[in-house]
């Protein structure tokens, strides 16, 4: 059905009322059609993920429940199970930057890993667009390996060609900062600090464009100076079309980097909007 075209003259001849209706009819339009241009890169369908601890059974560092189980000469078949994620689903779309936020525990890390395609889920599906890549603290890096070789193993990991390692080498090292105080990067990695580490590993993350780049706390643990490089990289990411995801306890890093924001806690969502509104209530320790 072809729509119909109110010049600006026929729009003046309107009562208020009338107006009003054309406008938000207008601006359900132009909702819609941008949520038809934007193209999704993950969904989060119902999911839920369960741990499952094997031989946490209760008792089971008790005295007698060991010597139980040395008279009956059975091994403890008891799993624990911990429900982590409890049926969270959102949709993230190019060009987005989303913070997920929530109190320790509150299940931020393992739905990340998920979204990495690192921890299976229960029920419930995770659809990506692209290939995810997880920067998290704890990113492989070889300890024993100098930095240097940690970075060029870690752009081959990525995908990156020699001659492309080769032209970003210097970048790299230059955006992490490890040599500021002294050659450190002909060292191995297991002299860092932990700070020094994670930014070795933000900035062999960074230094490619990810179509979903997923970062755990990886921006707390680097000084101001870095963490401002950082938040400008972020930036620069998703102007290259990725989606990133941020997970972090510093509020204003959240506020900086993501417009919007999902927070959770045990395991469920609790509110995904702007992200001034969602850190805004957090903060202030209300609830929607
Ligand atoms: N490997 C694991 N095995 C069993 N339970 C786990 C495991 N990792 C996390 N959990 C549990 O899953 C729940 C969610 O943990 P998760 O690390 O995802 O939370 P988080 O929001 O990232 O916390 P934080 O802000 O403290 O980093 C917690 O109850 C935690 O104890």
């Amino acid at each position: 059905m072809a729509d119909t075209v109110i010049t600006t003259e026929q729009e003046a001849e309107l009562t208020g009322e009338e107006r009003a209706a054309l406008r938000r009819e207008r601006d359900a339009k132009a909702v819609a059609a941008a949520k038809e241009t934007r193209t999704p890169t993950v969904v989060v369908d119902d999911v839920h993920i369960v741990y499952k601890v094997h031989g946490a059974s209760a008792g089971k560092g008790s005295a007698t429940s060991a010597l139980s189980r040395l008279i009956s000469r059975k091994r403890s078949p008891a799993i624990t199970e911990v429900h982590a994620v409890r049926g969270v689903s959102f949709t993230a779309y190019k060009g987005e930057a989303v913070g997920l936020i929530g109190s320790n525990g509150s299940g931020k890390s393992t739905l990340l890993s998920a979204i990495a395609g690192l921890l299976p889920t229960e029920k419930g599906g995770i659809y990506t667009n692209g290939q995810p890549s997880l920067l998290g603290v704890n990113a492989a890096l070889m300890d024993d390996l100098t930095g240097e070789r940690n970075v060029v193993l870690g752009c081959l990991a990525m995908g990156m060609s020699p001659e492309q390692v080769k032209a970003r080498y210097q970048s790299i090292v230059d955006f992490s900062g490890i040599n500021e105080k002294g050659e450190f990067i002909n060292l191995p990695m297991r002299t860092y600090s932990s700070g020094m580490a994670a930014r070795l590993r933000f900035s062999i993350a960074a230094a490619k464009t990810h179509d979903v780049l997923l970062i755990d706390e990886a921006l707390s643990t680097g000084d101001q100076a870095f963490q401002r490089r950082s938040e400008a990289r972020i930036r620069e990411l998703r102007k290259e079309a990725g989606t990133v995801f941020l997970v972090s306890h510093n509020n204003n890093a959240i506020r900086d980097t993501c417009e919007r924001t999902v927070w959770i806690e045990t395991g469920k969502l609790i509110m995904d909007g702007p992200t001034e509104e969602v850190v805004g209530m957090y903060e202030r320790g209300e609830r929607p």
